[in-house]
């Protein structure tokens, strides 16, 4: 299901900034019809997905920092390690600052704190439609002083301007990838269908050619346990035939415990929480041609 177009780019985008610089303003006008936007139900991720942006080439998905929103009202614990660590792990940083207020102390604090990372920032200078032409050169100087970017780009989130250019010079930033969502993924499926996603790859990696594309992945069940940071995942491995639950299975359970060990590491990096992956193997026969298992499983006509 993951489209693998070799040309095509895909990455994880963060907003990052102080209070009020016009986060939430910036994801909001991003969202057109090339965009959607996620409300999870349950709290079960920590890194939230925010919005997605596809086009034809390309898709950005902006995602929710772990730990940033809180600690922004205590800036002693601004990069909490899990905040820190998700962080390395994508792809580039939109470094947001108020154009009208210049740089503050909070955003010294925040570029000190970017500045031992590997991840490209770009450095957002918003709000420019407060400022004249005169002032906004002041400011991007003050930005090239303030640390090391990929690029300052100005840009109004309230009226849109230049938002377009943010877009394709974040297209230039991220790699070679696979489009994650398909364009009219339902939202809140979303961290459904990575996690089957991340559940099929393994599989087909462990089977090689064994079992084509016969297998489907339903989540029957993800939650989050009370009071501990562990997320119950139960998922049924669909197949057509009893002896390919048998090759998915391996000798004495051993593949299956090999593509769930696999996948759980996958799928704790994606929620960034501990997972308990409970997998079962069950046969429907062809259930690629029943239109009521398809539905079941997710797949839409
Ligand atoms: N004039 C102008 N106002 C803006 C712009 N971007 C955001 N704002 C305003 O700034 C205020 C804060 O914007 P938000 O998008 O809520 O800021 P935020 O960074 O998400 O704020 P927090 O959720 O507190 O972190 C709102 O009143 C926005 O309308 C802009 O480009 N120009």
């Amino acid at each position: 299901m993951l489209e693998t177009d070799a040309d095509f780019k895909s990455g994880f985008v963060t907003v990052i900034g102080q209070p009020n610089v016009g986060k939430s303003t910036l994801i909001n006008n991003l969202i057109g019809e090339k965009v959607v936007i996620t409300t999870p139900k349950q709290q079960t991720t920590r890194n939230k997905i925010q919005c997605i942006y596809t086009q034809d080439d390309a898709q950005v998905i902006f995602i929710d920092t772990p730990g940033i929103h809180q600690a922004q009202d205590k800036m002693g614990e601004y990069m909490v390690d899990v905040a820190y660590k998700s962080l390395q792990k994508i792809d580039l940083i939109f470094f947001m600052i108020d154009a009208r207020k210049g740089i503050t102390r909070l955003d010294r604090k925040i570029s000190k704190q970017l500045s031992g990372l590997n991840t490209p920032i770009i450095v957002v200078l918003n709000k420019i439609d407060l400022i004249g032409k005169q002032k906004l050169a002041n400011r991007i100087e003050e930005v090239n002083r303030l640390g090391d970017y990929i690029d300052v780009i100005p840009v109004s989130a309230k009226t849109g301007n230049n938002l377009d250019t943010l877009i394709e010079e974040t297209i230039k930033l991220i790699p070679k990838g696979p489009k994650y969502y398909p364009n009219d993924m339902i939202t809140d499926q979303i961290e459904q269908f990575v996690i089957t996603e991340l559940i099929r790859e393994k599989i087909m990696y462990l089977t090689r050619e064994e079992v084509p594309h016969a297998v489907a992945i339903e989540i029957i069940q993800m939650k989050k346990r009370e009071e501990r940071d562990l997320i119950d995942i139960n998922a049924n491995i669909y197949v057509e035939r009893n002896s390919q639950k048998g090759i998915i299975i391996g000798k004495n359970g051993k593949r299956l415990r090999e593509i769930g060990k696999r996948a759980r590491k996958d799928i704790e990096d994606l929620l960034g929480s501990q997972i308990y992956l409970d997998l079962w193997v069950k046969v429907r026969k062809d259930w690629r041609e029943k239109e009521d298992a398809l539905k079941m499983l997710g797949y839409r006509g």
